[in-house]
């Protein structure tokens, strides 16, 4: 049996390894997905100096010796306008280029246009105002958003608005998932004696979501060891394979013999409670690369929380994130319990299911690995060494689901 530190500090270099593959799409489907090349602008934005509002476009130094001025050229957004004449002003739209040799716009309701056609205004212009200048948005060559950004909204819209409508993007990452368990029933299906429904799964594809991924489902599994063996070959294509159940010692267990047939098997017991039976290996593909394997106990607490110590940071290595952000002991607060434990495992670290209080720390009364709501129930875990002891008021290592599950 490993101890669970032992597991992490083996696999955690594993997952920092990976080469992310890249690939090019179209800025429609880039949402969500991260840069692998930064986006340069080519252009300038704006890509000339335009009016901010709807009026004229004038020359400040003409108001020295006029009051009144002919209107030369009718400026729409997206037109050409010629340079402005001498003593003249050009009716200009928002958004519309700045003739060349004015340099200030007034606002049309600041314009008084007579019988005669002539424009007088009633306030005298300040150079500069109501033109955006070319440019102070955006500058060609300026680097617009950095790789390892994670395109929101907004970002693809600042993408759009130079004109890039292709992006290099890193590939999502593929975990192909199944759970094994002849007892096992799909929910919305009736249950025959004896079955139960299939829950473990819906933790894995709630944080999986979360983090991106693809994800490939083989759903129920039968407890034989062909079918399972079938499920790994269908599977083996994606960068990481979870499974859950099997994985203990019965003779209906069947994950750890199909691993072995289809790649190795580095580990399979971890001294940690829940979670103890868990296979950990990787599976051969054809072409002599291989594939993640994490073969979770199933019991729905130790899966989840099998999930969430192991499997969930490997995968966030793998996308690339920092070891700091991901390695939730780092995460660990010391809290006051406001409970006794009194009859520790003598073999296993424990990860109890207890809820974070103002009076302190207290423990969820069925702390069975099949007890769902424990987790549902629960603010977190308390990460107890092995043989510990508590007695209210004691310190104990508390990490939060909320830092688990982000
Ligand atoms: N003789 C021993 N028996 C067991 C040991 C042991 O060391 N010696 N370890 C126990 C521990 S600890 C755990 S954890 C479980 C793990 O067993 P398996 O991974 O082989 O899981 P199963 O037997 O297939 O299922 C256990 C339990 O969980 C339910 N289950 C399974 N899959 C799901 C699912 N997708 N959704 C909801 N519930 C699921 C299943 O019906 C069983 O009740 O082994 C102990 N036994
Ligand atoms: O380790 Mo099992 O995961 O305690 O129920």
């Amino acid at each position: 049996m490993i101890d669970l530190d032992s597991l992490l500090s083996s696999l955690w270099p594993i997952a920092q390894a990976r080469v992310p593959d890249t690939e090019v799409i179209r800025i429609e489907d880039a949402f969500d997905r991260v840069l692998a090349k930064p986006v340069i602008s080519g252009l300038d934005v704006p890509g000339h100096d335009n009016t901010s509002m709807d009026g004229y476009a004038v020359r400040c130094a003409d108001f020295l010796s006029c009051s009144q001025f002919a209107v030369s050229q009718r400026v729409p957004a997206g037109s050409s306008p010629q340079p402005l004449e001498q003593g003249t002003v050009a009716r200009v739209f928002t958004g519309a280029p700045i003739p060349e040799g004015a340099d200030a716009v007034i606002m049309q309701e600041e314009a008084t246009v007579g019988e005669d056609g002539l424009v007088a205004f009633a306030n005298l212009p300040k150079s500069g105002q109501w033109i955006r200048r070319r440019g102070e948005d955006i500058v060609a060559g300026q680097v617009l958003v950095p790789s390892g950004t994670r395109l929101n909204a907004f970002k693809v819209s600042l993408i759009a608005s130079v004109g890039v409508h292709e992006v290099e993007v890193y590939k999502r990452l593929k975990v192909g998932v199944f759970v094994t368990g002849s007892e096992l029933q799909r929910p919305g299906q009736p249950l025959n004696p004896g079955q139960i429904f299939n829950s473990n799964e819906y933790v894995w594809r709630g944080l999986l979501r979360a983090m991106h991924v693809e994800i490939e489902s083989l759903g129920i599994v039968p407890d034989t060891l062909s079918a399972t063996c079938d499920a790994l070959r269908k599977l083996h294509g994606c960068d990481v394979v979870i499974s859950s159940g099997g994985v203990s010692v019965g003779e209906e267990d069947h994950v750890k013999p199909a691993v072995e047939s289809m790649g190795t098997l580095s580990s399979w017991k971890v001294a940690s409670k829940p979670g103890k039976p868990l296979a950990v290996g990787e599976l051969n593909r054809d072409d002599g690369s291989t594939c993640r394997f994490f073969g979770l106990p199933g019991n729905p607490v130790s899966s989840s929380v099998a999930f969430l110590l192991l499997v969930k940071p490997f995968i966030a290595l793998m996308q690339g994130h920092a070891l700091e952000a991901v390695d939730w002991r780092l995460r660990l607060r010391e809290k006051t319990a406001d409970f006794d434990w009194l009859r520790p495992d003598t073999r296993r670290e424990e990860f109890l299911r207890v809820r974070d209080t103002p009076q302190g720390l207290t423990l969820f009364p069925n702390q069975s690995s099949g007890v769902l709501t424990s987790m549902d129930q629960s603010t977190g875990l308390v990460r107890l060494p092995v043989g510990k002891v508590v007695r209210r008021g004691d310190s104990l290592s508390y990490v939060d689901f909320q830092d688990l599950m982000q």
